[in-house]
């Protein structure tokens, strides 16, 4: 029996797909899994029973992922489940920054008692008249699930898209159009685009990567997207460029007291995956990621553990091992289990930065004074013996 605990609403079509073997409970701190969304977890203490975290949705940063890898917890995430979703609202939002939508309707509403409205409209709409993306630059920040959506949608509306990402994925590489303009630098993006949108993960090093430097080297009157994270642009340096109108439009995804009711900032609260597919397709990937780590010992998409596959657990007894990425961790773990007289029958190690995890398959019971035995080697944070 696993008790998973949900931190945020989670899809029914994702939780219907859990077997009469998960609980859900009420209390974190009991949990062997939590499926989250946006909740921010970085002040929680984690019970000793956590074993997963599966966010459903890209973005990690509301989630201590060094601390949970001490802890020997994986860490999952959901890549490029609600990327479609993001891309649409990421149009919407040229569009919405280009013509002035929300202004024309607001002036319907404003005047719906009007008897001549409709006659009227044809006089007062040239207030809100605006201009075409079709040639327009856009540069994207970020070509992975979203940017390389974003960019290719954007060049079939006749945009000349240029790319931005040092470290783009082979398979990202492949799915980018190559009319694409890959830009050598930011900078050639900045001063090139008319708008530009950005696509990549809150980090160290990505925080505050669009600020008044940034911003200077923009042309007058750009419009700048962010549907990433708040953290990536410095709000105040927006702000400012509004108000002297070097940028035309800021249309962002997060709401804070420093953009919001801001001239010129069009803010959405934070709508990009909040589509039913996204929501579904989050849901049941985050579902199907936890259910295999904690069954079979699988790591599918972690974002502090490598992925690791030995497939189904069968007839032999597994033992899946979560330790730093130091020597001679085999040669321990192969050590006791030699002691013991136990036969291997397969086994697979692999290490992401600081962290490694190993699987052994084992043709006999697995005592619990092995399993003990494990554990007590240094560097190794957590032990699980499956079926
Ligand atoms: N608004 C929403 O509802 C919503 C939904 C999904 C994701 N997001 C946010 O969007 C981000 C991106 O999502 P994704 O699914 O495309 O993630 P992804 O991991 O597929 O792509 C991120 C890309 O950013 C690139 N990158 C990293 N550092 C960079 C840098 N300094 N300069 C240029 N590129 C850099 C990476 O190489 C990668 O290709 C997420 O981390 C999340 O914060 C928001
Ligand atoms: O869960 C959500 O609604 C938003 C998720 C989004 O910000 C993400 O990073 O995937």
């Amino acid at each position: 029996m696993y008790k998973y605990h949900c931190l945020n609403p989670i899809s029914e079509v994702g939780l219907e797909r859990l077997t009469e073997a998960y609980v859900p409970v009420s209390d974190a701190k009991t949990a062997d899994a939590i499926l989250v969304r946006s909740a921010g977890m970085h002040d929680m203490e984690f019970g000793e029973n956590l074993k997963a975290i599966a966010r459903a949705g890209a973005g990690v940063n509301n989630i201590p992922l060094e601390k949970c890898a001490e802890e020997g917890i994986v860490v999952f995430n959901t890549p490029g489940a609600n990327a479609n979703g993001v891309k649409e609202l990421v149009i919407a939002g040229m569009l919405l920054a280009s013509r002035d939508i929300l202004g024309g309707i607001n002036w319907v509403q404003e005047n719906e008692e009007d008897g001549n409205i409709a006659k009227d409209a044809e006089k007062a709409k040239k207030a809100f008249a605006g201009c075409e993306l079709e040639g327009k630059k856009l540069g994207v920040i970020g070509l992975g699930a979203i940017g390389v959506l974003v960019a290719n949608a954007a060049m079939h509306l006749g945009m000349d898209v240029y790319g931005y990402d040092p470290y783009v994925s082979v398979e990202s590489a492949w799915k980018l159009s190559r009319n694409i303009h890959h830009a050598k630098s930011v900078d050639e993006l900045y001063k090139e685009c008319d708008y530009i949108t950005i696509h990549v993960p809150a980090m160290e090093s990505t925080k505050g990567m669009i600020d008044s430097n940034a911003i200077s080297l923009m042309k007058k009157d750009v419009v700048v997207l962010n549907f990433a994270r708040n953290v990536l642009v410095d709000e105040e340096a927006m702000v400012d460029a509004l108000i002297s109108g070097k940028v035309k439009h800021y249309v962002t995804d997060f709401p804070t007291p420093i953009v919001a009711g801001v001239k010129g900032a069009i803010v959405i609260p934070h709508l990009g995956a909040s589509t039913e597919e996204s929501e579904d397709n989050c849901a049941k990937m985050a579902v199907k990621e936890m259910v295999d780590y904690l069954e079979n010992g699988n790591i599918t998409n972690s974002v502090n553990y490598p992925n690791c596959n030995m497939g189904k657990v069968g007839d032999n007894k597994r033992i899946v091992l979560l330790h730093h990425n130091v020597p001679n961790m085999i040669g321990q773990f192969t050590k006791v289990l030699a002691r013991d007289n136990m036969n291997i029958a397969d086994l697979v190690n692999k290490s992401k930065g600081g962290y490694a995890y190993t699987m052994i398959d084992i043709d006999s019971d697995v005592p619990e004074t092995v399993a003990e035995d494990l554990r007590a080697i240094k560097d190794v944070l957590r032990v699980r013996v499956l079926n």
